[in-house]
């Protein structure tokens, strides 16, 4: 089984960028949405993402962001992707490529198969998407809330399009998430935390280390 790429989400410090990076990370998030515990301010995410220096793939995870937003994270964070994780329509998505230059992760949030469905307009259009778990009602997050969705869902999607399959992964469960989905993308947030918006250094390793031998179990 091909290793997945995996993207770790919300990252706010150097020493957890370091270690993600080590542990064989392939993109690192930076959350720009103000109600967010892992809300980074625009000179703070430039200063992170010069710290990446190139050693993963830095995204902008933004969230119904207006045009200027847009442009100050662009070019004042410079990150390599825009993750678009809120309403943003087809449409939208083809205006934010076209005036930013940057590919887009467009995510969804999933709970039943019709979630699904709405997605494949998006397919040649974003150049990744993600599937995320549906935010439960009066959720002030759209993402990063450590719930997982009913992966068996996404039975068939194997080849059909690039996405991180996302949403509650933790160390425990993730093995699992490989077997059953044979995702070519994982994306983790506060499965890697102690607390909202905190890092942990520990959680880090288990999960890369809970991938690893997932992936050893499928080549034995
Ligand atoms: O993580 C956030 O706080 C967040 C806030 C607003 C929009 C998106 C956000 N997270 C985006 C991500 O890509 C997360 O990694 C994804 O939702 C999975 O989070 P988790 O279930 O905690 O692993």
């Amino acid at each position: 089984m091909k290793r997945p790429e995996i993207k770790i989400c919300g990252l706010k410090n150097e020493a957890a960028i370091d270690q993600v990076i080590a542990r064989g990370a392939d993109y690192v998030g930076f959350i720009f949405f103000g109600k967010s515990p892992r809300h980074v301010e625009t000179d703070e995410a430039a200063r992170l993402i010069e710290h990446v220096g190139g050693r993963a793939k830095t995204v902008a995870v933004t969230v119904n962001a207006d045009n200027d937003y847009l442009e100050e994270i662009v070019f004042g964070a410079k990150p390599d992707m825009l993750q678009l994780h809120g309403k943003e329509s087809v449409e939208r998505v083809l205006t934010v490529k076209a005036l930013f230059a940057k590919p887009v992760i467009k995510s969804f949030s999933i709970r039943t198969a019709e979630d699904l469905v709405v997605t494949e307009a998006y397919e040649g259009v974003a150049d990744r998407v993600l599937f995320d778990a549906k935010p439960p009602e009066g959720a002030v997050l759209p993402g990063g809330n450590g719930i997982t969705f009913d992966w068996r869902l996404l039975a068939g999607m194997r080849d059909s399009i690039p996405y991180f399959l996302s949403g509650g992964l933790n160390a425990e469960n993730v093995g699992e998430a490989i077997v059953k989905t044979g995702a070519p993308g994982l994306d983790i947030s506060s499965g890697v935390e102690i607390a909202p918006g905190v890092k942990d250094p520990g959680r880090i390793d288990a999960f890369f280390d809970a991938v690893a031998h997932a992936l050893e179990s499928q080549t034995a």
